[in-house]
């Protein structure tokens, strides 16, 4: 008789076993429980005797199941470009620029090749049941991807391809990263399957420091520091400090200060996230929350001075007042209202914000600016600006005429007017926010001109300059801007004093 080819023995070994597993499949119903375990966990080791093929799994969630695990994460992104080309089943979401991203769908499988070794992926789920699903919580699913692959390529394949896999999976996940603004909104879910307790969306703010009106010299300056700071990964180390850096913003409302977290945030590609204290119940939440911000972001709390001590503070007053006021008829009502701002007033304290900002808690993560916005910066504690924690104070003031003409540029693509040392007169002798200058800039019907947005502005000025000097300011003022407008445009000469 001729010998069987390894072919033919692998066929008959298989059509055994599917023999045996149809039987069993069969018998077990009539079988106890505990004997059934015992078999099928010698059916399995029998299988796995047999089976040359070895099966590794890249589960989404480790550990505690908060954060989703970065090896899932670039096995995703690797698939992803083959996914397109070779998958049957795909699942299409919105990525960057508004472009679909396809991935494998569930239960979905592919083949790569890699050194001339085969292997298949494939994306499987396990769904937890009894544990309580409702229609908004439905019952928590896990994913996880598997890859098999014959056991004579077991070295390469562990070695060398995995890592393959993970360089060439962040490197793409890096290229279609689109930045988001992340934040700890009160109304949130906090359902204990979420992967992250911040909530999210596509960061996609036009601010950039081209369009940033402020003095070109403290621009260029800022714009600076914060590129050595994205580059600075080995001098920090050398130094031996965490690798983040702190910006204090502070001036007047409207001189760009959320503008320029912005712009910012475009320049170094991070992330933000918009954390508001208020919200955050107390320390250990608050650790919480930034043990979960990403490295490469921009932590931001806004208003510094209104979110920690002043909040808490004024709630409490309200408190005991109303608490004082506890007699007769009111009583009823002031309870209920006690309760209530008692239960609301944020417990984070100074020194737990600062042990996260400066403490032990700082070195978790790495390449991350942490921004405060403040109006009034002399109302802030000063250990908590102190260098090292807020390393750099950027004053953001009224608008110069250097700023002037990036706004200019920006709202009427205008580089130079006749009109410009007028206002640069005026801008020398008043103040004005960027933002007013802007807002004076903006066409206010689709006839409005360069030319008629630059004598509002003129007159905004001059009623800014009028309510500090008084009005023979503005008679001086007409007389030379209807001077200008006469020799530009000789039909509107009197425009300004008609209005
Ligand atoms: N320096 C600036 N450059 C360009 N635009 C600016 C600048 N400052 C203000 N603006 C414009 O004014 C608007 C308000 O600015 P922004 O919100 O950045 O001010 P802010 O300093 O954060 O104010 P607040 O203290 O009230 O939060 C922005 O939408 C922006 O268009
Ligand atoms: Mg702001």
């Amino acid at each position: 008789m001729k010998p069987a080819t390894i072919g033919e023995t692998w066929a008959r070994m298989g059509s055994t076993l599917a023999g045996l597993m149809f039987l069993w499949a069969f018998i077990q119903q009539f079988i106890p429980y505990e004997f059934r375990r015992y078999v099928e966990k010698g059916i399995n080791r029998l299988i796995s005797f047999t089976n040359p093929y070895v099966k590794i799994s890249i589960h989404e969630h480790m550990g505690d199941g908060l954060k989703r695990s970065e090896a899932y994460i670039a096995v995703e992104s690797y698939l992803s470009t083959n996914t397109a080309r070779k998958a049957k089943r795909l699942k299409a979401e919105m990525g960057k620029n508004n472009k679909l991203t396809l991935s494998m769908d569930d239960y979905e499988k592919l083949t790569d090749e890699y050194q001339g070794a085969k292997v298949w992926w494939s994306l499987n789920k396990i769904i937890r049941s009894g544990t309580g699903s409702t229609f908004h919580n439905p019952e928590p699913e896990r994913r996880y991807y598997s890859l098999t692959f014959h056991k004579r390529y077991r070295e390469l394949i562990t070695e060398s391809y995995l890592e393959h896999v993970m360089k060439e999976g962040k490197a793409m996940k890096e290229r279609k990263r689109e930045r988001k603004l992340y934040t700890n909104s009160p109304g949130y879910n906090w359902s204990s399957y979420k992967s992250t307790i911040w909530s999210h969306i596509a960061f996609e703010h036009p601010a950039s420091f081209q369009t940033l009106a402020i003095n070109s010299k403290q621009k260029q300056e800022i714009m600076d520091d914060l590129v050595a700071f994205s580059n600075g990964k080995d001098y920090y180390a050398k130094i031996g400090k965490a690798w983040k850096r702190g910006y204090l913003l502070y001036g007047p409302p409207g001189t760009g200060k959320s503008t320029m977290i912005a712009a910012m945030a475009k320049l170094l590609d991070y992330d933000v996230y918009d954390l508001e204290l208020t919200a955050v119940k107390d320390n250990t939440e608050l650790r919480k929350l930034l043990v979960e911000v990403t490295n490469k972001s921009i932590l931001v709390i806004e208003d510094i001075d209104c979110s920690l001590d002043l909040t808490g503070q004024r709630k409490n007053d309200k408190a005991e007042r109303l608490t004082e006021a506890n007699v007769g008829e009111e009583k009823k009502s002031n309870d209920k209202e006690v309760k209530e701002l008692k239960t609301n007033i944020s417990k984070v304290t100074l020194s737990g914000l600062l042990n996260f900002i400066d403490g032990l808690w700082s070195s978790c993560g790495e390449e991350r600016l942490i921004v405060f916005t403040t109006n009034y910066v002399g109302k802030l504690d000063p250990a908590l600006i102190r260098r090292g924690r807020m390393d750099k104070h950027i004053k953001l003031s009224y608008c110069s005429f250097d700023a002037f003409k990036v706004l200019a540029k920006n709202y009427m693509g205008l580089e130079s007017h006749p009109l410009f040392d007028c206002i640069q007169q005026l801008m020398n002798e008043t103040k004005m926010t960027p933002a007013d200058v802007a807002e004076n800039l903006m066409p206010k019907s689709v006839c409005n001109d360069a030319e008629t947005c630059l004598l509002n502005l003129i007159q905004a000025l001059q009623e800014v300059k009028e309510e500090i000097e008084g009005p023979k300011v503005k008679e001086n003022q007409e007389v030379i801007v209807n001077d200008i407008s006469a020799k530009l445009n000789p039909s509107q000469t009197s425009k300004l004093v008609d209005d």
